[in-house]
């Protein structure tokens, strides 16, 4: 049944196992005995071929391992080999028989044959009740029971226990050992133990000694017992998308964790990016609703020639407008039967007022001082909107007011355009007292105002408040952009806090199932239908939750983009399976026999 001719094992330079050959019985309890260390689990992982680095043979079944291919490793460990283990490596979440017939499924495709089968195996062992328990409300010996029937389903020609009775009591221990003596006549069970009474139970003991083994006692029982062939092998197609399924819904609150702690991060860019929207938005009504900050005059003082300011107005690429200004003459305005006369001025530069109600005049507007307001109306708030008759000499146009600035005595300002029309309407001769400019956007008035001053002018601008409300808005802006950073950093530690503890948590289900015979290909394959399901549920996850802070725009600073709503999509789902493909890889990785033995 199994052929070992001089094997030989190194770590490095440690020489744990040295020309060992030894034949093994068709059937009956072999024991590996030795010190800590001694070499027994290496022997163990050598027959189950999860090592391959070693000189010599070992033939099983007929089977030379070294000669296998990874393909034919794990159908040999499907087909030839069971294990159990100390720990059991049971599935949490599962039932006792869907643990078994994870084995099951994978050796043999009839389903209903398995089940029977498996029930056989639970009434065999005396839990034939606990058959849809989960495993985890299982005692010590009933959990072992369940990992010998999980070994014994696939009929395997070999058992290979690694300390099968380590975490239990005496008595259950001879229990299991009885069972174990019950299967060992049907066929080879390698058990490693460190008890020796477990020895008792033994057909041969191999103790492993400064890397050579000893045989004590051999084994009398070579005869080919009666082999009952409960499920005939073949290839069965375990589904793994349905396996992926079945696990995904185990893992539910652990899936669900992740997806949500993703769904904060990504929730967090997007709320950044609408706070960023929000700003923008603020800072363009603010343009429009102050549009006074976007002007400025230059006074033109003697020696300074009008012409010279406008061209270089001109050259600048952010002026968008600029006009000469002259002296206006005694005008009046006229609200409903009420007309007041304002003597000659020089309209000032309008960045220099401030707003007491409304705004400053755009086109086909005025704005008017509150002195002259409140002889027009007792409530001046009602004169907004409401039209005037502004007549100078042989200019004369309706006008809205738009809003109430702050001035001490009767005076006006008009729109820009009003205001060159009056100019060309009056044909003014005397030459022009200053110049006005409007800038693109009143970030601009800055460097515009620079610009003029290199010249030697002094244009009297809203600078000053332009630049701290620029301060404001930036400040604002990283504010918004540490706190969403912070709550990046924060969910995405959790996530991948939540996924380290998955795949930690994950390994031994991986090194169980490689241990079973399932393919990489198989493995790897029901990852990437978790990692699809999980991207689904953090896909769904950021939808409600971007669907909910769009409802709750009326009351929090949030407003998403159509655009914003499919990239945090896609994020959520590149973010899902990046940090998945990181953990699938790790889990790829597993050890069995390493995993197994933690
Ligand atoms: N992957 C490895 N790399 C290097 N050395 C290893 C590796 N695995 C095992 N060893 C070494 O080989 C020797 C035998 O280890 P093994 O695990 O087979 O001992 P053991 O008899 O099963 O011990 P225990 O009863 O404590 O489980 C030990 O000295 C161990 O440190």
């Amino acid at each position: 049944m199994i052929t070992i001719r001089n094997l030989s094992k190194k770590y490095g330079e440690q020489v744990v196992l040295d020309e060992f050959s030894h034949e093994f019985g068709s059937c009956g309890i072999t024991c590996l005995l030795g010190a800590s260390g001694s070499g027994k689990s290496t022997l163990l992982n050598l027959l189950a071929g999860f090592d391959r680095e070693y000189s010599g043979d070992i033939i099983v079944a007929g089977q030379k391992l070294s000669a296998l291919s990874a393909e034919a490793l794990a159908d040999y460990r499907k087909h030839t080999i069971g294990f159990i283990f100390q720990e059991y490596h049971l599935l949490t979440g599962y039932t006792v028989l869907e643990n078994i017939l994870l084995a099951a499924d994978l050796a043999c495709s009839e389903k209903e044959k398995n089940k029977e089968w498996a029930l056989t195996l639970l009434r065999r062992l005396g839990i034939e009740d606990k058959a849809n328990e989960k495993t985890e409300n299982l005692s010590g010996g009933q959990k072992q029971r369940v990992a010998i029937a999980r070994a014994l389903v696939g009929d395997p020609k070999l058992i290979l226990a690694d300390e099968p009775t380590g975490a239990l009591d005496r008595k259950t221990a001879n229990e299991i050992m009885l069972i174990l003596s019950e299967i060992a006549k049907e066929r080879p069970v390698v058990i490693i133990t460190h008890d020796h009474k477990i020895c008792d139970y033994a057909d041969e003991i191999i103790s492993i000694e400064d890397g050579k083994c000893k045989i004590w006692k051999a084994s009398e029982n070579n005869s080919d017992a009666a082999h009952i062939q409960k499920c005939s092998p073949d290839n069965a197609l375990v589904s793994m998308p349905k396996r992926a399924w079945h696990n995904f819904r185990v893992h539910f609150k652990r899936f669900l964790g992740i997806s949500l702690a993703v769904t904060i991060a990504v929730c967090a860019v997007l709320m950044s990016f609408s706070s960023q929207n929000i700003i923008e938005e603020k800072i363009s009504s603010f343009e429009e609703k102050n549009t006074a900050f976007a002007w400025g005059q230059v006074p033109l003082e003697e020696g300074t020639s009008s012409e010279d300011v406008l061209s270089l107005l001109a050259r600048s690429e952010q002026v968008q407008q600029y006009y000469s200004q002259y002296q206006v003459p005694e005008c009046d305005i006229t609200f409903e039967q009420q007309t007041v006369s304002i003597p000659t001025k020089q309209f000032g530069s309008i960045a220099a007022e401030s707003m007491n109600i409304g705004t400053m005049p755009q086109e086909g507007e005025i704005a008017i001082t509150p002195s002259l307001a409140k002889q027009f109306a007792t409530d001046i708030r009602t004169l907004i909107g409401k039209e005037v008759t502004f007549i100078c000499g042989p200019f004369s146009k309706n006008l809205r007011i738009s809003g109430i600035y702050n001035g001490s005595f009767d005076d006006y300002y008009l729109d820009a355009e009003t205001e060159q029309l009056l100019y060309r309407t009056l044909q003014n001769e005397e030459s022009p007292i200053s110049v006005a400019y409007q800038v693109i956007g009143f970030h601009e008035v800055l460097e515009v105002e620079t610009q003029l001053k290199e010249q030697g002018l002094t244009p009297v601008t809203a600078s000053e408040q332009v630049a701290s409300l620029e301060e404001t808005f930036t400040q604002l802006q990283t504010l918004f952009m540490i706190v969403s950073g912070f709550i990046v950093v924060i969910a995405l530690s959790i996530c991948v806090m939540l996924l380290l503890k998955t795949t930690r948590m994950r390994a031994a289900e991986m090194g169980l199932l490689m241990a079973l015979g399932y393919q990489r290909g198989q493995i790897q394959q029901m990852l990437l239908c978790e990692s699809l399901f999980l991207s689904a549920l953090s896909a769904m996850t950021t939808v409600l939750v971007s669907l909910l802070l769009t409802a709750l725009s009326e009351i929090l600073p949030i407003h998403i983009a159509p655009i914003q709503f499919v990239l945090s999509m896609c994020g959520t789902v590149l973010l899902v399976w990046i940090t998945t493909a990181v953990s699938n890889v790790k889990l790829l990785k597993t050890d069995p026999a390493k995993v197994l033995r933690q």
